[in-house]
């Protein structure tokens, strides 16, 4: 058992520095996701933090970390649906030297990296079923071995994991090993998504604002209404580029309900209104702005474009890709938003993501999209 004098005990008992409290809400399922972050801080357990897109995970996980003994050592987080299959194994545990091609130089892998510390397991829905097999065996001996590599090393690990999948469903389906949901999920922690905790809408929006910088913004109480009525479908993150915008748009202005229609550029029909039953369906179709257009007819190209080393099949991977980042970025990260918007299903949307090297948080404003994510 690890023990954090900050970290246990209920709010009013808390030092007010409690990394706990960087998670911002006023809801009872915040403040139930305080509970837990504190309980799960005192023991080493896995943890499994589970909830939609965009709604706090790695919030989460960093406030598990912070609240922990092992705050003082490394956060590491690895997103496993956006590191291709063959760089994920070394990724996470490591490779020596010569051990396969372009492996120049001996390489410790994330488990070693955070020892002592935490290691976020992101996305892990995503993770290829053969590695969840070495993923077992890891966690089950407490051992890794590098690839190439001939001897154990001991590893003291803290795992949370996390996954906007429903792991129940893809246990059903194959996709995913049971033996290691359990193993992961000793202690579960459930966000529910920003629609059904709207208490933490107006306290999330003063948080952006201060976190943003810049000059002060409000709403209307009209708007705010609309705000607190809207479905979210991206979550807190969307919520977070929605203040983004109002500060660049709106400096030092009191935003009406009107005005809100600009800041949701995503789907104008989609913004928020402040009657209920004109509420947006999340992703309902009538007047989406259509996001592609095509742009040339059929027959018109000429010698001018084709010919000349001209390659097809590299011009289309090169479309493909643009148009898989521009999806993203519409779609503000939400990888099955995205998917729609090309009319593809979300696994194949996320293979071509791997096929070409894109990472889901390229697509979003704040900047935070690395493979590793280290603090
Ligand atoms: N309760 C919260 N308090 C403070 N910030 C929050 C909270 N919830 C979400 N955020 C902010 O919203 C954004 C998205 O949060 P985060 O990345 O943790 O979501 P996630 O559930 O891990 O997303 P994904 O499933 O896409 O990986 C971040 O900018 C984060 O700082």
């Amino acid at each position: 058992m690890e023990h954090n004098p900050h970290s246990i005990g209920n709010a009013r008992m808390l030092h007010p520095d409690d990394p706990a409290l960087h998670l911002i809400g006023d809801s009872a399922a915040i403040e139930e996701v305080r509970s837990l972050i504190r309980h799960a801080a005192a023991t080493t357990i896995p943890v499994m933090i589970t909830g939609p897109s965009g709604c706090g995970k790695e919030v989460v996980a960093k406030a598990l970390h912070r609240c922990s003994a092992r705050s003082a050592e490394k956060f590491v987080g690895v997103n496993c649906g956006a590191i291709p299959r063959d760089l994920l194994e070394s990724e996470l545990f490591g490779h020596e030297k010569g051990s396969f091609t372009g492996a120049i130089a001996q390489r410790k892998g994330q488990f070693e990296d955070a020892s002592k510390g935490t290691l976020f397991l992101d996305e892990i829905g995503d993770m290829p079923f053969d590695m969840q097999v070495k993923l077992l065996r890891v966690l089950e001996e407490k051992q890794i071995e590098r690839i190439g590599g001939t001897q154990s090393i001991a590893i003291d690990t803290r795992i949370i994991s996390a996954t906007h999948q429903n792991l129940e469903e893809a246990i059903a389906t194959k996709r995913f090993r049971e033996d290691l949901f359990y193993r992961l999920s000793v202690f579960p922690i459930d966000i529910p998504a920003l629609k059904d905790r709207r208490e933490d809408i107006a306290p999330l929006i003063r948080h952006f604002i201060k976190q943003i910088g810049g000059e002060e913004i409000c709403f209307s109480a009209e708007a705010m209404d609309a705000l607190e009525n809207y479905a979210w479908p991206g979550n807190a993150r969307e919520l977070r580029n929605i203040v983004e915008r109002a500060v660049v748009l709106f400096p030092g202005v009191m935003i009406s309900e009107s005005q809100l229609s600009s800041l949701f550029r995503r789907r104008a029909s989609n913004a928020p209104t402040h009657h209920r039953h004109a509420l947006p369906s999340s992703y309902a179709g009538g007047g989406e702005v259509r996001p592609f257009r095509t742009t040339t007819d059929e027959n018109s190209y000429d010698r001018g474009t084709l010919g000349d080393g001209f390659d097809l099949k590299k011009h289309l991977m090169q479309e493909e890709r643009k148009y898989l980042l521009s999806a993203l970025r519409m779609a503000e990260g939400v990888v099955a938003e995205a998917a729609h918007l090309v009319s593809l299903r979300r696994t194949t949307f996320v293979e071509k993501m791997r096929r070409h090297k894109i990472v889901r948080k390229m697509a979003l404003t704040d900047h935070r999209s690395e493979l590793v994510r280290r603090e």
